[in-house]
């Protein structure tokens, strides 16, 4: 890779707003907590993907889920709190000036731990990353995993409605994630309404996987204030005009990960990455990593990649890490503050 380009990415200011926090664990983060805790004999191997691999998502939650449990004991060991400082540093130490991270709330019962208490697990760990003065505004999204229905999904909009009000802005919306293969989005109409209607903002992945054109147009009508992925929504691969119409009418900001759809084998091959037809549109896409630890790559490298795959200058990468600011969740200040941050950083990276 060209050293100078290389430079100029991981220098560039940038805006991460697709990052699910457990599956954003870099190796040496696991490496560091399983040695301190080397009695448990944790395993794992084959939690992070290397270049030229692919993985499913099953493959992928499951393994990312185990490497936490004792296979003695089977006990879940919380390490979310360190998980999650780890986390933040990393992206605060690749320029990432806002960063949205997403997680879905999770209870032990054999540690006590709550979801809720998960979720004040995370912002403590924002905070604390706030009070050392890290150079990055971290903001949090609560997960709805599609797999666990209904019941569990109107739940956890509950939490995320009193953490709304309650965590000094730093709940600013709902994720509805995991496996696209398993559950359906009409059963989760209802709480995502409910979400909707008490001020959450909404990321969705949706048409992460072929054939979702129902769902995906039913939740469109919300609409969601931003697309993960949205990998099959245009005709050229099986979605529809009408699905694309909706999208732009909106003006539905996409969340594009690159290296999680190739690797993940949703997208054939980077130049076939539908950023290319959301980017001719100059319809509003954001460069996002997803899952940085289990896809071995980093927020600088998805821009690095996008630009060499498309053949863009650094100008217009330039352009497009100022233009996601616009599509954030904080509130209007946070995007001035942002915008002027970018200003003042720019003449370094133009010399
Ligand atoms: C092939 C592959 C892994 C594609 C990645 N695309 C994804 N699509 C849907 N949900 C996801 C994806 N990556 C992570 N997640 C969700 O995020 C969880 C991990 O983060 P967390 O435990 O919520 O903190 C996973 O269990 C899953 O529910
Ligand atoms: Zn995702």
């Amino acid at each position: 890779m060209d050293g100078e380009a290389e430079l100029f990415y991981r220098q560039l200011p940038k805006v991460e707003l697709h990052a699910h926090l457990n599956g954003s664990v870099s190796v040496r983060t696991i490496d560091r907590l399983i040695g301190r805790k080397p009695h448990l004999n944790i395993q794992h191997s084959m939690t992070a993907i290397g270049k030229g691999q692919r993985r499913t998502l099953d493959d992928v939650a499951l393994k990312k889920e185990k490497q936490f449990i004792c296979p003695e004991c089977q006990q879940m060991f919380s390490f979310s709190f360190q998980v999650a400082t780890d986390v933040i540093r990393e992206f605060a130490a690749d320029s990432v000036k806002y960063l949205e991270l997403r997680s879905t709330p999770r209870e032990e019962k054999n540690t006590g731990l709550t979801k809720k208490g998960y979720i004040e697990t995370v912002i403590r760990a924002i905070q604390l990353c706030k009070d050392e003065g890290l150079d990055i505004d971290v903001r949090f999204l609560v997960a709805i995993d599609r797999r666990n229905g209904t019941q569990v999904a109107m739940e956890t909009v509950a939490l995320a409605e009193q953490f709304l009000l309650s965590s000094d802005g730093l709940v600013v919306g709902l994720d509805l994630s995991g496996d696209p293969t398993v559950g359906n989005g009409k059963a989760l109409l209802p709480a995502l309404e409910r979400a909707k209607n008490c001020g959450l903002k909404m990321s969705l992945h949706l048409s992460e996987v072929q054939s979702q054109l129902e769902e995906t147009d039913l939740l469109l009508n919300l609409p969601p204030n931003r697309i993960g992925h949205g990998t099959f929504l245009h005709p050229e691969v099986g979605g529809s005009q009408n699905l694309v119409d909706k999208v732009l009418k909106n003006s539905i900001p996409l969340e594009l990960c690159l290296t999680s759809n190739v690797k993940g084998q949703t997208v054939p091959s980077y130049s076939q990455h539908h950023f290319k037809y959301w980017y001719q549109l100059g319809h509003p896409s954001v460069i996002c990593t997803d899952d940085k630890g289990v896809f071995s790559t980093d927020l600088s490298q998805e821009y690095q990649l996008a630009a060499s795959t498309f053949g863009l200058s650094h100008a217009a990468m330039w352009k497009l890490s100022q233009q996601a600011i616009d599509c954030i969740f904080a509130p209007e200040t946070v995007k001035q503050q942002l915008r002027q941050k970018w200003t003042d950083l720019q003449p370094q990276l133009f010399q």
